[in-house]
């Protein structure tokens, strides 16, 4: 701590001890200073230390409520910082209302009194709220100074301080607190160049922008983020990151229908007109505004100190060409161009009120966007308070083939490896190359050799099957080699795996199966008694293709129905002679030679798999095995619709069974 001391006559109608294992600094001069740590270190270092302020605010207080005059410090703590200490920033601001114990208030208003006898503001004054106490936290003390020595000589009757426990370089702080308490400087987009990005101030006149309002604030809100949303057009799932073309949702509205137009013409008619704005920019002057197919809005409510995480809109479900419109207040947004996940570049964009900001080519494909979760930004020196900001964000929705850009290292799309490229976005099965390879692959290469060493039935699975009603249609998603089928004939089987040589050893069997994907299946909704899906879950290689998973295994069970999964658990009995290192693993089937079909005997080019060694061959499986409760965590919080009526340990997996709600609606 290194406390600082300055000049002011100490009256203290505010007690340090009050606060904390605090520091009192002697007095010095004719004024002495507190040095306060407050208990609960919430508030971060340096910062600057003021109480008595309610003089200064004295006749605008009266009739305040506590927020209100919170709310009252705070902005005019602001406004006398930003207007007048110059290159300090904010970075937050708090304010405090000390509740003093009867003692201390007793012998508070006894040396008030004194104090009023005295006389008026030639030295100190006491404070008409003496519990107000304002913490403002700066990026370093040189700052905290400045500020200090200003407010000391505008307000010598306040108590002013500050107080430096940082142990971190203020750029390291930064780093690590880039979401909160940083308030960049920012400018706007004329002096921030990102390739394919421009702002247009005034699109919207103040009369559309309260008419926009008033119906989008009629309209249902989505709460599934922190911040609140609506989809038009097509709804985006969050959890997938991307669309969901089964969800029913309105149209884009009138409203918003009525500006695209205007908003292409207005951005065609620059272009032609060879405006500088789109000259200089090799992505907006070639973009094609007016083929532009707008199909899909999202409206996004922030609060202050709401924002979005950095990142970029998914490149497989939307095309190029993004349109934020800004209504109620401004914003700043970041923008971030990584390498390798690593931040390079990073710039601050204003977004004003009835602004349009216009993000095609590199600005849509290859750098991040984000509003940083904070009450305040800092835009061309200025502090500005965050309030309510409803914006409407634009998009295109790709109908077919996958996205062909240039940054192939960020592109989601180029990234996977569909199945069928040229089926439109909706129907790709989107299969990684991780499960591709060391999931359907593998159980194609092991089918044969697998269906000798699995004929033991799970007894509970067992059980619950024999306790179907007689006639219950019963899918069995990820049959393998059919184990389950036949354990009880009274049931109409639906059986489907993702492996065809598992499925065509069920159809020797006499099974009726199918093969089909997991994630996409080929069945109507609400149409199993009961669905299985035993050990499947652990080959699917992403959290994302996990939700959609046990949110396809919902969708097809009946409202009411039955849902049993079982899947590989991290945790082994102590008898197992499995232990698993860590949850993501390749785990080795070792496949007798004679399993191995011809051509398949030895490929030197697959270098994923290791060489024939005499007559046994080591294939990889992978798999993501579950640790406790991570599984229960994931349907209770990403899939709706279902309550778990049992979640157990079995035969080495965590299991649940699940029951869909009677009423699908949820
Ligand atoms: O609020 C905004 O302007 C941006 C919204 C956004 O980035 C998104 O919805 O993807
Ligand atoms: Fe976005």
């Amino acid at each position: 701590m290194h406390p600082t001391t300055a000049s002011s006559s100490e009256t203290s109608s505010f007690t340090p001890g009050d606060e904390s294992s605090s520091t009192t600094t002697p007095s010095t001069s004719s004024h002495s200073y507190y040095f306060v740590k407050p208990k609960d270190e919430t508030v971060p270092t340096p910062y600057l230390f003021i109480t008595n302020v309610g003089n200064v605010l004295k006749s605008e207080e009266e009739s305040k409520t506590g927020s209100e005059l919170h709310k009252l410090y705070e902005d005019w703590i602001i406004q006398e910082v930003s207007e007048n200490v110059e290159n300090v920033e904010v970075e937050t601001v708090m304010v405090r209302e000390q509740k003093l114990k009867r003692k201390k208030k007793e012998k508070l208003e006894r040396k008030k009194q004194e104090a009023s006898s005295s006389d008026d503001h030639d030295g100190p004054v006491h404070a008409s709220h003496p519990t107000i106490q304002i913490y403002v936290v700066f990026g370093d003390s040189e700052e905290a100074e400045r500020v200090k020595n200003y407010l000391n000589s505008k307000h010598p009757v306040f108590h002013v301080s500050y107080a430096d426990t940082a142990t971190e370089t203020k750029e390291q702080r930064k780093k690590k607190h880039i979401k909160g308490w940083n308030i960049e400087c920012t400018s706007s987009t004329e002096h921030v160049k990102i390739p394919g990005l421009l702002v247009i101030e005034n699109f919207i006149t103040e009369e559309e922008e309260e008419k926009i309002i008033k119906q989008v604030d009629q309209h249902e809100w989505v709460h599934e983020l922190q911040r609140r949303v609506q989809h038009y057009g097509f709804k985006f799932d969050y959890d997938i990151r991307s669309i969901d073309f089964n969800a029913n949702v309105d149209p884009i509205p009138e409203y918003v229908q009525n500006i695209i137009p205007r908003m292409k013409d207005l951005l065609n008619t620059k272009q032609q007109e060879k405006d500088p704005s789109f000259e200089n920019d090799e992505y907006l002057s070639s973009f094609d505004f007016a083929s532009y197919q707008a199909d899909q809005l999202t409206i996004n409510e922030y609060q202050p100190g709401q924002g979005i995480r950095p990142h970029i809109d998914v490149h497989g479900p939307f095309n190029d060409g993004l349109f934020l419109i800004s209504l109620l207040s401004s914003t700043v947004m970041y923008f971030s161009k990584c390498v390798n996940d690593e931040v390079i570049e990073k710039k601050y964009v204003d977004l004003p009120r009835r602004s349009l900001a216009v993000i095609v080519g590199e600005a849509r494909y290859l750098w991040r966007h984000a509003i940083m979760c904070r009450e305040l930004d800092r835009v061309n020196g200025k502090i500005r308070k965050r309030q309510r900001r409803v914006s409407l964000t634009i998009r295109s929705v790709r109908k077919s083939g996958s996205c062909k850009c240039k940054w192939v290292e960020v592109c989601d799309s180029q990234q996977q490896d569909y199945v069928a490229h040229n089926l439109p976005y909706s129907q790709q099965l989107s299969t990684t190359n991780l499960e591709l390879e060391f999931v359907q692959k593998t159980y194609n290469t092991i089918a044969s050799h697998w269906d000798n060493t699995r004929h033991y039935a799970w007894p509970k699975v067992a059980e619950f099957i024999k306790s179907l009603p007689d006639y219950s249609v019963v899918g069995d998603i990820g049959c393998g080699n059919g184990k389950y089928i036949g354990l009880n004939p009274k049931c109409i089987w639906i059986a489907t795996d993702r492996s065809e040589k598992l499925c065509e050893i069920c159809v020797q069997k006499g099974f009726d199966v199918t093969v089909s994907d997991a994630l996409n299946l080929p069945y109507k909704t609400n149409c199993f008694d009961a669905t299985l899906n035993i050990a499947v879950l652990h080959h699917i290689s992403s959290v994302a293709r996990r939700i959609r998973l046990l949110k396809e295994l919902v969708r097809v069970t009946k409202p009411n129905g039955l849902i049993l999964i079982y899947a590989w658990s991290f945790e082994q009995e102590q008898s197992s002679k499995r232990k698993f290192q860590s949850q993501d693993v390749f785990v080795p089937w070792k496949l007798q030679a004679k399993y191995l079909s011809h051509g398949e005997e030895q490929d030197d080019d697959n270098e994923s798999q290791p060489p024939i060694e005499d007559n046994e061959v080591t294939i990889k499986r992978y798999c993501h095995v579950y640790k406790q409760g991570e599984l229960d965590e994931l349907l209770l919080t990403k899939v709706k619709g279902v309550d778990i009526v049992d979640s157990y340990f079995d035969t080495g997996n965590w299991c649940l069974l699940v029951r869909k709600h009677k009423s699908d609606s949820a």
